[in-house]
């Protein structure tokens, strides 16, 4: 199958890595320092990214116009500002394993489900008004879990609408409890890349027969397929496509929405929202479990970095709707 897939070396091996440990201001991960800033993320010269401040504060976005209910998320709020998390899954049983994974159907390890629990912990005081997950169990598994961290209590609950009967019959008939609820929305467009003909091989048997650049090629290369599977390109056709037509509406009404989806097809949201070269692309890696906050502000992401813990102060002084959102939080718990 290999001999189907020509061969392009690739440029860049620096690593962009946004771990536990590069989620801190000016840590350095391998040889590619990262500073969270107001704007822009930035990393390595090579990459070409820009700082926009020397400091090593985050900078706090100009207060916006309230809701007059931070709590009541149902409805479209006439809001200047939202949240935006994506999260990657937790290690699931195949990651463990280090097999391909793409679209076959695979749940968390317990080290897994921690990692998403941990990741709830993190984002437990940042609003959240819509979930979209992959139609995949482990991203699934990572969201639910993740929200039961969540300070707000307000229960998520799955949409299904792929059948006129499956929605009649999820129908919730008090508008109460509906209140109480966030509308998780499942869509197979944010499924991890397929993997074609590597599902199922391990990644170091792989590596060892057709050597490492050829699959270091298929793996993180923009434009170049693994065997009759998707490109990274082809994923984001459809990824950044269903983000672009489904999540960014919800943004601009002023709903705060959380993504928990997988490596490539978060890779390939990234490289949207970031503006990513298809050569910086290839050196941009996820860790599994790691929240990454965005405000959506102005018809602008700005990205936030990842919160370290619930009550981390600079996630706060992000913006002011987030700090209000915190206060009410701890005022409904007093
Ligand atoms: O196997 C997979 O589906 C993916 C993500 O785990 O692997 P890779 O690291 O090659 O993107």
């Amino acid at each position: 199958m290999a001999g189907a897939i020509s061969h392009h070396a690739l440029a860049s091996t620096q690593s962009y890595r946004w771990s536990a440990q590069s989620s801190r201001f000016g840590k350095r991960t391998g040889n590619v320092r990262w500073v969270h800033q107001g704007t822009r993320c930035s990393v390595g010269r090579k990459l070409g990214f820009v700082c926009t401040s020397g400091s090593q504060q985050p900078s706090v976005v100009e207060p916006f116009q309230l809701p007059s209910d931070a709590n009541s998320d149902h409805t479209a709020k006439k809001s200047s500002e939202s949240a935006l998390i994506l999260i990657r899954h937790g290690e699931s049983l195949w990651n463990e394993k280090n097999l391909f994974t793409g679209c076959v159907d695979v749940p968390l390890t317990p080290k897994g489900v921690e990692e998403a629990i941990e990741a709830g912990k993190r984002i437990c005081n940042i609003p959240i008004d819509m979930i979209y997950t992959s139609s995949l169990i482990r991203a699934q598994m990572t969201a639910m879990l993740a929200m039961m961290q969540h300070r707000r209590k307000k229960i998520p609950i799955i949409m299904h609408n792929e059948s006129e009967q499956a929605h009649r019959w999820s129908q919730i008939y008090s508008e109460e409890t509906k209140k109480q609820s966030i509308p998780v929305i499942t869509a197979w467009q944010l499924n991890e890349r397929m993997y074609g003909e590597l599902q199922g091989l391990n990644k170091q048997e792989t590596a060892d027969r057709f050597g490492n650049e050829q699959v270091h090629e298929w793996r993180r290369s923009y434009d170049i397929p693994p065997p009759n599977g998707e490109s990274l390109e082809m994923c984001a056709e459809r990824a950044v496509a269903y983000f672009k037509e489904q999540i960014v509406p919800q943004l601009v009404a002023g709903k705060h929405v959380m993504v928990a989806a997988h490596g490539n097809s978060l890779r390939s949201i990234i490289m949207h929202l970031d503006k990513l070269t298809s050569q910086e692309v290839i050196s941009l890696e996820l860790s599994t479990g790691i929240p990454m906050l965005y405000i959506f502000k102005e018809g602008k992401f700005i990205r936030r970095g990842s919160p370290v813990g619930p009550s981390e102060a600079s996630v706060y002084a992000y913006t002011r709707t987030l700090a209000k959102y915190r206060q009410k939080l701890d005022s409904m718990v007093s």
